[in-house]
């Protein structure tokens, strides 16, 4: 064995600690972060009982605080641009819950600017895909309390997500579909802390052109199970009808559920949806921004399926600019529709006025 091969396994890559962190996390486990200086010992709200976050509050001395990014304080009435700590001495667990996600709830009294390794630690909850309600405490001088706590160096965080986005294909085979002519699979894994994604190849499609294609994130409520809140379910079968239609193309369907912000998150915000707030307000309330999604795997995926040049089958303008980033030439774009439903008309024309979504909702209305 070469030294070289002995070193890969023997140190932990910034994508390995933050893997385990967000691990750890999920699991309900406080993680430490630190920047050589200061240690800060972090947990999930979103993931813990009662009695781990009363222990945590033992073992900081109650000098913890609630991570409030920027979209939840400012719903708050928090007057203050930006993410905010707030001092969580004697605040149960019920009250931090509530103060991070619930409805109708007063403005804290005392808050300050969380500093910039706090609020990165919203990165962790995003990867986990858990809300960015964080417990956070300064633990430098007490941190042997935490030594049996994963620790990452804040500096990991920064560009991560660029630096680990190499995919693998895994397997490649056909799968017959209703009224597509011809259908492959292809499941590639990698990514940061990401599940296998996949490309679902339509026709054969001519790699040398601009090919057609479509990025279409997972709805398990629409594509699945043909909810009329959303037009996920049509968009994804008309988006693969294009695709044949056009003589073949790629939809790659992503694990992106929630805008990116995991079905727990989701279905929250549907909650606050059936009490009046639209979309991006209801994700706001959770302390999420507008959309969690971001576009390195997608362009991975193109590249290694040989695409350099593409036709986008989308309204999002978010997409197109996300695969250009990462270098794809996107030649032209197509619409891709679905149904207009009572249920779904507010969704859509929320996404199209404050989302910046090009779509014709009126013309879309008249036709149903
Ligand atoms: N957070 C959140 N996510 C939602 C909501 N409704 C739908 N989604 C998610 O939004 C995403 C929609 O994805 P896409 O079908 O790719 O749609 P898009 O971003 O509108 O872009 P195009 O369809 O390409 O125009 C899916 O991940 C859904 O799960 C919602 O109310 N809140
Ligand atoms: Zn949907």
């Amino acid at each position: 064995m070469t030294e070289t091969s002995q070193s890969v396994f023997a140190k932990a890559s910034s994508a390995i600690e933050i893997e385990r962190a967000v691990s750890e996390l999920r699991y309900g486990r406080p993680v430490l972060m630190s920047d050589g200086a200061r240690r800060l010992a972090v947990l999930a709200l979103d993931c813990v009982s009662p009695s781990v976050y009363e222990q945590f509050a033992q073992a900081t001395s109650d000098t913890h605080a609630l991570l409030l990014t920027a979209p939840r304080a400012s719903r708050l009435g928090v007057p203050h641009h930006g993410d905010v700590l707030v001092p969580l001495a004697g605040t149960s667990f019920e009250q931090a819950s509530r103060l991070s996600y619930s409805l109708g709830v007063e403005a804290p009294r005392s808050w300050q600017p969380a500093d910039p390794m706090a609020a990165n630690s919203q990165e962790l909850a995003r990867l986990a895909l858990l809300l960015p309600a964080m417990v956070i405490a300064d633990v430098t001088d007490r941190a042997e309390r935490f030594s049996a706590c994963t620790c990452i160096a804040h500096a990991a965080l920064k560009g991560a997500d660029e630096a680990r986005q190499r995919f693998e294909q895994v397997v490649r085979t056909r799968v017959p579909l209703e009224d597509i002519s011809r259908a492959e699979f292809v499941v590639f894994r990698g990514g940061l802390a990401q599940k296998d994604q996949v490309a679902i190849v339509v026709g054969s499609p001519d790699v040398s052109g601009p090919v057609p294609v479509r990025i279409h994130s997972s709805c398990l409520t629409g594509d699945l199970c043909g909810s009329l809140k959303c037009d996920c379910g049509d968009q994804l079968r008309n988006g693969l009808k294009a695709l044949d239609a056009a003589g073949g193309g790629v939809l790659l369907y992503l694990d992106q559920e929630g805008r990116g912000t995991g079905i727990g998150a989701k279905m929250r915000a549907y909650g606050y949806q059936h009490l009046g707030l639209d979309t991006i307000d209801a994700d706001a309330e959770l302390g999420l921004s507008e959309d969690h999604r971001r576009y390195e795997a997608a362009v991975a995926m193109l590249r290694d399926l040989g695409i350099a040049r593409v036709e986008l089958h989308t309204n999002n303008p978010t997409k197109i600019a996300g695969l250009r980033l990462g270098g794809i030439v996107v030649e032209g774009r197509s619409p891709v529709t679905g149904r207009v439903t009572p249920e779904n008309q507010n969704y859509l024309r929320t996404k199209t006025i404050r989302g910046g979504h090009i779509m014709d909702l009126d013309t879309l209305v008249a036709a149903e």
